[in-house]
């Protein structure tokens, strides 16, 4: 997969969050978007995931030298991103049956055994509604890390998480992200260690 983006800017109401960001995300490269609060990195990562619309420029998106209309790329990602919410009603076996309507897991892996790597094991009944902040965003890992997609978009992937759940996402990582693109939008250094490429949002302002 090849994520091209050309002279893109972002504006909010009056004011441009970025402007004239040209970058290319291709193959299984690992990059950070690097920058302080309200500097425009979850907006960019939101860009980049067809959630938010851009105010100029161009995305395009190219998969098997092919180029992918950009609400097919949704099929080709998975999101881990704060505003995005599990299913409060559902319990985590249930939030696994609902989320393979959508996409398939890697190969070789049930979602029991799933939820045993991220330690929810004894959550396997338990309604989303009762998990703590830190449970839920093992799930959120959990179903985006084992998604059998070629690109991940990592939003502040460690929120809420603790020593544990910091460990452990770096581990998932390891294991299971050295062969696909991924985008993480961060300031934690625990969260982006990972990544080759950095991309600093404030060198994007005007
Ligand atoms: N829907 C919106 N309407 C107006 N302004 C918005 C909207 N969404 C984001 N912004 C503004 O865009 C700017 C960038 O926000 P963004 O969430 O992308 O920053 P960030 O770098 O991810 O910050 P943080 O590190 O705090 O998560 C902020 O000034 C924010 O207030």
């Amino acid at each position: 997969m090849t994520i091209s983006l050309n002279q893109v800017g972002k504006r909010f109401n009056y004011d441009w969050i970025f402007r004239r960001f040209t970058y290319t995300f291709s193959g299984t490269g690992h990059y950070a978007i690097l920058g302080p609060n309200g500097s425009g990195k979850s907006t960019l990562l939101q860009i980049i995931s067809g959630h938010h619309h851009h105010s100029e420029g161009d995305v395009q998106y190219l998969f098997n030298e092919q180029t992918l209309p950009s609400d097919r790329f949704f099929n080709h990602c998975a999101i881990v991103a704060p505003y995005l919410e599990l299913v409060e009603e559902l319990s985590l076996q249930e939030c696994f049956d609902f989320h393979l309507h959508f996409k398939s897991f890697l190969p070789g892996f049930s979602p029991r055994e799933i939820a045993r790597i991220v330690g929810l094991e004894k959550a396997w009944k338990k309604q989303v509604r009762n998990f703590s902040s830190g449970m839920k965003q093992r799930a959120r890992l959990a179903l985006a890390i084992f998604s059998d997609v070629p690109v991940l978009l990592l939003d502040e992937p460690c929120t809420n998480l603790d020593g544990d759940g910091i460990a452990l996402y770096q581990q998932l990582i390891r294991d299971y992200c050295g062969n696909r693109l991924v985008i993480v939008s961060s300031n934690d250094e625990a969260e982006y260690g990972f990544c080759r490429e950095h991309i600093r949002i404030n060198d994007y302002k005007q």
